[in-house]
């Protein structure tokens, strides 16, 4: 009899632990992805979830405030014109088919879309080369740049260079900082801007991971004309080429069109044509994709051959096959070599004439 009480004892104490622990397993299936959203980036999660967690955390999470990099939230009470269903741009296509806006101006209500990411209060990055003689660029980028790039918000400039002291004295608005990191020499403008994604890489590794949230690569031959605000902002966003975005059939873009390339894109298809110029997303985004451009021109120099048009063959092929979040119109990389067309109702930011011969190392175009 007791045998027989003790064998049904451990039986129901087993079958009790079962339940207990099917319990446990499907509690904490619904409970972690709730953590990862973090929301409450400020409060402390509970043991265990911490550890599983702690590469979203660090990766996902601003440094202050309590948001997401991705949040759309705005406080309540804040004034602005009620948005249109029926009324808008119809001159331009404002989203790409796969259903991600193509930003014109005319398409966001800059009241709105600060006030979100003012909230968040994202650290951005720019980064930028001035190596040679291209650091006369420097001054006219940044003065520029402190009236029209994301203005109150946070933005340091990493200014990569061989001429440190060449580097001009700028007011810098509140929470805005200038960071010199050295560089060598070239001889071959090809090598810097190739060594962009080179040096770019490193420095995330070593130092821009731990004080941003964005970043943008930007050419450094640009001033900035008007607002470029907080509508540039998303996971991944990238200008289309304002000499290829209006009616360049894809087979006519100047992808890289040899198979020897790791560049390659094979006639037929493509969806646009974007430049390197100026291109920006979270920072573990922009990372993967700088890593890439340099890792994939690694490649090709162990092949000898050099793509087309540098990092930008890269990117337009990565851009093929992972598809970005937002697509700035040419506003946002016009040029003063070009007239401004209908469609383009403001130039943000725009690309100097310059003697290339002069100005590069070894001249050419
Ligand atoms: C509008 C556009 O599509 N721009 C692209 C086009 O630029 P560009 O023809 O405008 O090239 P660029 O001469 O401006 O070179 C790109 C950038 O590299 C840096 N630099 C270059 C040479 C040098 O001696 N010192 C120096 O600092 C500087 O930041 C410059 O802005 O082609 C390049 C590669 O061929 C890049 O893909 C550029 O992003
Ligand atoms: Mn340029």
């Amino acid at each position: 009899m007791l045998r027989y009480i003790s064998r049904t004892h451990i039986l129901v104490s087993f079958a009790f632990l079962l339940i207990l622990l099917g319990v446990i397993y499907v509690y904490s299936g619904y409970t972690i992805p709730s953590y990862s959203l973090c929301q409450q980036c400020d409060d402390i999660p509970e043991p265990g979830v911490k550890d599983i967690l702690t590469d979203v955390w660090m990766n996902e999470c601003p440094s202050s405030g309590g948001w997401r990099i991705g949040d759309l939230k705005m406080q309540a009470g804040l004034k602005y014109a009620q948005p249109s269903t029926q009324k808008g741009r119809t001159d331009v296509n404002a989203v790409t088919n796969w259903n991600v806006p193509l930003v014109w101006e005319g398409t966001f209500d800059p009241v709105v879309i600060d006030a979100i990411y003012k909230k968040m209060d994202p650290r951005v990055a720019v980064v930028v080369f001035a190596v040679g003689k291209y650091t006369r660029f420097l001054e006219g980028f940044l003065v520029s740049g402190e009236k029209y790039f994301l203005v109150d918000f946070r933005v340091t400039y990493y200014i990569f260079t061989d001429h440190e002291k060449e580097v001009p004295k700028i007011k810098l608005g509140k929470g805005r900082n200038i960071t010199v990191l050295p560089i060598p020499s070239a001889t071959r403008w090809q090598d810097v801007v190739f060594g962009r994604m080179k040096w770019a890489t490193i420095a995330i590794d070593k130092q821009i991971r731990n004080e941003a949230d964005y970043l943008f690569m930007m050419d450094i031959d640009s001033v900035f004309h008007d607002r470029f605000g907080a509508e540039s902002l998303s996971h991944l966003s990238v200008v289309l080429h304002r000499g290829y975005y209006k009616n360049t059939k894809r087979d006519q873009f100047p992808y890289e069109r040899r198979p020897q390339s790791k560049a390659y894109i094979p006639l037929g298809e493509g969806d646009y044509y974007y430049t390197a110029a100026v291109w920006g997303g979270n920072l573990e985004e922009m990372y993967k994709l700088v890593k890439y451009c340099y890792m994939q021109s690694e490649e090709d120099a162990k092949n000898k051959i050099e793509a087309v048009w540098q990092e930008e063959s890269h990117l337009n092929k990565y851009l093929l096959y992972n598809k970005p979040t937002k697509v700035l119109s040419p506003e946002y990389l016009w040029s003063d070599y070009d007239q401004v067309p209908a469609d383009i109702k403001v130039v943000r930011i725009s690309q100097l004439i310059k003697n290339y011969a002069e100005v590069r190392p070894n001249g050419g175009h």
